[in-house]
């Protein structure tokens, strides 16, 4: 924003406005000092086509504004008619709970939240800590670890909440067996967490229609996310989640790092395959949490090995790779998952193999006995205590 200069921002944003012809779906505009200019178009997701163009042309158009250095477009989900979203509304909150249709828009509060570069200060209220489970690479079995701690720690008695922020592939919604569910919002307005096998979750599943998927960009990401941790009702002050844990793209992109820089993030976990590949990805995952001051508390290999009916070991993807990382990184490797069927299918029926009595379930509640240990031994986080029996 134009700091100290408010009338040529206004001037500006004036001049664009009138440039693009005052459109209704003109969501919002942002102006760097430089001149860079962030446009926020409603879109119809049903209509991906002319939302295109739109963007197309609307970036064209306030870019022959002069004073205008870059024009980016970014598409948001179309309102729904008669749906004002909360921060537009002037009505008082309405009583009882109402749903938050697939597809709802999000609010101009959670877009300016949403900018990246503003730091992570004090903790989100009604939340204890917060686990990030990050992967560097796509389809490295992240999801899954996180819905299935997830799934551990609830079992445990824990209160416990995920939040799918993969919004290149939400699975929570299929790996919870989810997939219909639309979040309601209380009487302040926050949305209620979908609960399943004692899991309280969100995800950009939910607010989004998987047939027609939105273009999720930038800041648009962060939107949603920070609507999604700060708009929730989580828990309270008096009664708070003792855990939520939040599945991450994979990367290490932009993404990756607003959220580590903008959600208070307790820790860390780096799940990877064995693979040498994914252990120089891996490494720039770790680069980017130390990068961000996000103490991370070590590595989980999943798909470490295939066993035969026989009992052979077969290492598909190479052996003791996470074991190398983890000391490369200085770091303990908290767990080692096989590749077994119980957890894929689990995934797809959405039943968490952590909830039986297989032995999947026994190797995620290791990890998941390592995950609080170390998480109980950073100097920074708060009650309550994660305490185990055996
Ligand atoms: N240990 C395992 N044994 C068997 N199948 C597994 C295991 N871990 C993950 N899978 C399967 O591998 C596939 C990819 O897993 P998952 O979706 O968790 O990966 P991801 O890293 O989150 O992927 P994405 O990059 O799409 O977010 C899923 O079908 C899942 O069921």
């Amino acid at each position: 924003m134009f700091r100290g200069k408010p009338r040529q921002s206004d001037k500006l944003e004036t001049a664009i406005r009138r440039a693009l012809g005052e459109p209704a779906w003109l969501q919002g505009l942002r102006i760097k000092e430089d001149g860079a200019v962030t446009l926020i178009i409603e879109a119809d997701p049903a209509n991906m086509d002319e939302a295109e163009t739109r963007r197309v042309e609307a970036e064209a158009r306030a870019m022959n504004v002069k004073g205008v250095t870059s024009a980016q477009a970014m598409l948001t989900a179309e309102r729904q008619p008669g749906q004002p979203s909360p921060a537009h509304s002037e009505a008082p909150p309405r009583s009882g709970s109402q749903r938050v249709r697939k597809g709802a828009r999000l609010s101009d509060e959670a877009i300016s939240q949403g900018q990246p570069g503003q730091p992570a200060t004090g903790k989100v209220p009604g939340i204890s800590r917060i686990l990030v489970v990050a992967s560097a690479k796509g389809g490295v079995g992240k999801s899954t670890v996180a819905v299935n701690l997830a799934a551990a720690f609830a079992k445990l008695g824990l209160r416990t909440g995920l939040l799918d922020a993969d919004i290149y592939g939400p699975s929570a919604p299929t790996m919870l067996g989810t997939g219909d569910a639309q979040p309601a919002s209380n009487e302040a307005g926050k949305l209620i967490p979908v609960k399943a096998h004692g899991i309280h979750s969100l995800s950009i599943g939910y607010l989004s229609d998987p047939d027609s998927p939105m273009i999720w960009r930038g800041p648009i990401v962060m939107s949603a996310i920070t609507q999604m941790l700060n708009d929730a009702a989580w828990g309270t002050p008096e009664d708070p989640l003792d855990l939520l844990i939040i599945d991450t793209p994979p990367g290490t992109g932009d993404a990756q790092l607003t959220i580590a820089q903008r959600v208070p993030v307790t820790a860390a976990v780096l799940v990877t395959t064995p693979q040498e590949v994914a252990l120089a990805d891996v490494r720039r995952g770790a680069a980017m949490f130390a990068k961000t001051a996000v103490p991370v508390l070590g590595v989980i290999e999943t798909m470490s090995w295939f066993e035969d009916p026989a009992g052979n070991r077969h290492y598909l993807m190479g052996e003791g790779g996470g074991q190398k990382t983890a000391d490369a990184l200085g770091l303990p490797l908290l767990g080692q998952l096989p590749i077994l069927n119980e957890i894929r299918e689990g995934g797809d029926i959405g039943q968490p193999a952590a909830i039986g009595d297989g032995v999947s379930a026994g190797l995620f509640h290791e990890i998941a006995r390592a995950v609080a240990l170390n998480l109980d031994s950073l100097q920074t986080k708060a009650p309550p205590k994660i305490i185990f029996e055996d």
